[in-house]
């Protein structure tokens, strides 16, 4: 059984015609972009915002409806997954470089549906390393001011060279024990001047969190944390 593929179609249900949808990023994302493409194929109606050109791309191949991200005011559910879920719902995000516009949209949704596999979940946020997104300006500064936050930060690399997101910045990769506080991680990283976004989704913009398992059950976490 795909786990993540069971979840990302578990909440591709919850989509209901004339509704704005937000398009995640990444494998399991991928998995709720195709099923929406055949849902939209048996006569279901909606427009969509993608979070990354990768999405983009996907979601034309199966012709799905897309507004650009600078039309968008609000959007009713957005379907995206994640790289950690911790046990309160908080999140960490951009293993493959989407977080800006991921955080946009999820921010920006009525509704954010999380949808992973059993393998993200975890207690505590830390074991994957912090995706925090810079401008290119002046990373040896940006690499400083985040190690003394008490990381051992990286600058991402794709093929030997800097991986650049789809806005034409950098990610700085930052290794943390654990991350026992997310937001005031998240406040004090994003004091950083350069600093653009972080990977950290903090659980007062997850709605549900829909976790696929192996033997073809899903577990839907419904996240009461308010939002600020
Ligand atoms: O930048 C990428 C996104 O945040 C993805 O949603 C996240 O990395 C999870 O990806 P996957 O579903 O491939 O594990």
């Amino acid at each position: 059984m795909n786990a993540k593929k069971l979840a990302a179609e578990k909440a591709v249900e919850k989509i209901e015609d004339h509704m704005v949808v937000g398009l995640g990023t990444g494998s399991t994302a991928s998995h709720a972009i195709n099923k929406i493409g055949e849902r939209i194929k048996q006569g279901l109606v909606i427009k969509a915002v993608a979070t990354s050109v990768a999405s983009e791309k996907l979601a034309l191949e199966v012709n799905i409806p897309l507004l650009p991200l600078a039309a968008i005011e609000s959007v009713d559910i957005a379907i995206d997954g994640a790289d950690e879920v911790d046990a309160r719902g908080n999140l960490i995000k951009g293993g493959g470089g989407a977080l800006l516009r991921e955080k946009i949209v999820a921010f920006a949704s009525r509704r954010f549906i999380v949808v992973v596999d059993q393998s993200k979940l975890t207690d505590t946020l830390g074991s994957f390393p912090l995706p925090v997104e810079i401008v290119p300006f002046a990373p040896a500064l940006a690499l400083k001011q985040l190690r003394a936050l008490g990381c051992e930060p990286s600058i991402r690399k794709k093929e030997g060279k800097e991986f650049v997101t789809d806005n034409g910045n950098l990610i700085i990769d930052c290794r943390f024990a654990r991350i026992e506080d997310p937001a005031s991680l998240d406040t004090a990283i994003k004091k950083i001047p350069g600093v653009v976004e972080t990977g950290l989704f903090l659980n007062t913009m997850v709605s549900e969190v829909i976790v696929g398992y192996e033997n073809g059950e899903t577990v839907t976490r419904t996240i009461t944390a308010a939002r600020s």
